[in-house]
């Protein structure tokens, strides 16, 4: 049983941009017995008692987008206050990525109404408030929007396709501000960066680093 000192629990959530490598990253740690993986639960986002909010989202983002992060916010939820068994839980994005970035974002581009997001605000504010939300540090996986466009082209997602490159700057320019400008909301934890532009064989080394780091719970500097 692998335990830092204080025997505490590590929180892990891994944010980055649309095909920052996210999942590339996550994969790395799915072996370990210690460490619990909690990637977005995209399948329940499609099939909400048989709705696909995502799909439904980047179809008619003005008529689903508050139906959707709303649905999004509460998955985050449950899978920040999921017990698991493990010393070290790794979660993919989070109820701050939520609300710092997609929410702001379609704040931003009023695809999301004044009125609606408040009411998206104070879900969050509560959840925050009153529900076990621990964050120890942030992985942020650092991309160029050029880059992460291709990518994600490349993936193919259906529910994707008609992503415009522009988007993908807009979202990129949030994380920015909230992880490392430190201008938007509040960063509830040391952010990791990691230059994720590399190509997959290259980058592994850096992950590899902040494996062993992670595993020896304890947050290493990966440089940029
Ligand atoms: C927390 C959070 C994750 C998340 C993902 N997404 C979208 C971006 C991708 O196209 C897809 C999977 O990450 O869902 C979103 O619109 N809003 C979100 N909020």
């Amino acid at each position: 049983k692998m335990s830092n000192a204080s025997g505490k629990k590590l929180n892990v959530i891994v944010e980055g941009n649309i095909g920052s490598g996210k999942t590339t990253f996550l994969e790395r740690f799915k072996d370990y017995s210690d460490v619990c993986v909690l990637a977005e639960p995209i399948d329940m986002w499609r099939n909400c008692n048989g709705n696909n909010l995502l799909g439904l989202m980047y179809q008619d983002s003005k008529h689903w987008s508050f139906s959707f992060q709303s649905y999004v916010m509460l998955t985050m939820v449950q899978q920040h206050t999921l017990p698991t068994p493990c010393s070290v839980k790794l979660m993919e994005r989070s109820i701050y990525s939520a609300r710092y970035c997609f929410v702001e974002q379609m704040k931003k581009d009023k695809i999301i109404a004044e009125p609606s997001a408040a009411v998206l605000d104070e879900w969050f504010k509560w959840s925050l408030e009153n529900t076990k939300i621990d964050v120890d540090f942030i992985v942020y996986l650092r991309t160029s929007p050029e880059i992460v466009y291709e990518r994600m082209q490349t993936r193919g997602r259906e529910e994707e396709k008609k992503i415009p490159l522009g988007y993908l700057q807009d979202l990129h320019k949030v994380h920015e501000e909230w992880l490392m400008d430190k201008t938007i909301g509040h960063c509830p934890a040391p952010v990791i960066v990691i230059d994720a532009d590399q190509d997959k064989t290259s980058i592994c080394k850096e992950y590899e680093k902040f494996e062993v780091d992670v595993l020896k719970m304890t947050p290493c500097k990966v440089g940029v």
